[in-house]
């Protein structure tokens, strides 16, 4: 039974690229993407989905918004299927969930202005005249903070941080309900990201929206997250309440994120610690994949795959650990 009350359910998700039938009827091996992910994104908040490169956040991403099917499993908006909204009708699905990307510029045609850029989905999602559309852009303007003048010009001529504020408007431009936001801020300075994260954060109180906000940078995630995801390898690895998350990781994943995150904008790892103990894609191991690289790990954690519900705290923060870390209160009493 979907559950309406959430406005995206993801369920039981599953994406593998590649695989199949070799021509002679052999198995070839697929990249298991993502592996039996379910979660649900609330009406109002903003969750935060953090985890190194190659786990998969990008791919969850393209799914959420209809640029790319599940192999297997659902995800579904206000109870209505995306993938199959997505190929009935591409343009009503873009009117309730919007997408923006992690490198500002080269998101935008070189070749285009700015009034062409923001116009697009004015014409093609909201069939809007010409009038309608001057009002609407100069709104579009002044909630992003950007002159009216800029709307003549071509996006080569804009800074990161103004180009992702046209990246934005250009969100914003058909309404939608939720924005996916893909590493908005990573290819910024500091000093804009901030700039550019507290615009986020008033849009969204003044127009109502939800947002889904990917990023490899926990501080980041910290800041702006109600709840948050952990990825690892494909799966979640703890989902709860920032707050809880942050003080009280009980995944040694999420420990270890933790533990290297000194300073905003810093890679969440070090560089030295690498991906040289995260599996094999294409055969992902049978436990925990992260056993390999987990202080806490025995040979149930090699043999056996831990459900979210195993180092669950409470119903709303759950770990796929079988020996989670401490909780504080647990740390004081020992
Ligand atoms: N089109 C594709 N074909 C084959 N494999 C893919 C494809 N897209 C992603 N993958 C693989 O799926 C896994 C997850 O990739 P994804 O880009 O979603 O991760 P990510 O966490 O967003 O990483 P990054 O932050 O580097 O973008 C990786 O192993 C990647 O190599």
């Amino acid at each position: 039974m979907p559950d309406v009350t959430a406005l995206i359910e993801i369920d039981a998700v599953e994406r593998v690229f590649g695989g199949g039938r070799t021509l002679f009827g052999g198995h070839k091996p697929g990249v298991h993407a993502i592996q039996q992910v379910s979660l649900e994104v609330r009406p109002g908040e903003t969750l935060g989905i953090v985890g190194e490169s190659g786990c998969g956040k990008s791919t969850l991403a393209r799914m959420l918004v209809g640029l790319d099917k599940p192999t297997g499993g659902a995800i579904r908006f206000k109870g209505e299927d995306v993938a199959e909204a997505a190929q009935r009708d591409f343009g009503t699905l873009a009117r309730r969930v919007q997408y923006v990307f992690q490198d500002p510029v080269s998101s935008l045609n070189p070749r285009k202005t700015i009034r062409a850029i923001l116009e697009a989905p004015l014409i093609h999602l909201l069939g809007l005249g010409r009038s309608e559309r001057r009002e609407r852009l100069a709104e579009l303007m002044d909630a992003v903070n950007l002159r009216p003048e800029f709307l003549e010009r071509y996006p080569h001529e804009f800074s990161g941080g103004q180009a992702q504020r046209i990246g934005i408007a250009r969100a914003l431009a058909a309404s939608p309900e939720l924005i996916v936001l893909d590493e908005p801020v990573s290819a910024l300075d500091v000093s804009v990201q901030a700039q550019v994260l507290n615009l986020l954060d008033d849009l969204k109180a003044r127009f109502g929206l939800t947002y889904v906000f990917i990023s490899h940078d926990l501080s980041v995630v910290e800041s702006v997250s109600d709840r948050v995801a952990v990825m690892y390898f494909g799966r979640l690895a703890e989902i709860g309440p920032s707050k809880a998350i942050f003080a009280d990781p009980r995944h040694h994943y999420t420990r270890l994120l933790l533990d290297s995150v000194p300073v905003p904008g810093r890679p969440v790892l070090a560089p030295e610690d690498g991906n040289a103990e995260l599996p094999d894609p294409y055969d992902p191991p049978p436990g925990c994949a992260f056993a390999a690289r987990c202080p806490a790990a025995d040979d149930l954690c090699r043999t056996k795959r831990p459900s979210l519900e195993e180092g669950a705290v409470d119903k709303e923060h759950l770990a796929a650990c079988f020996h989670p870390p401490l909780l504080t209160g647990e740390k004081r009493a020992g």
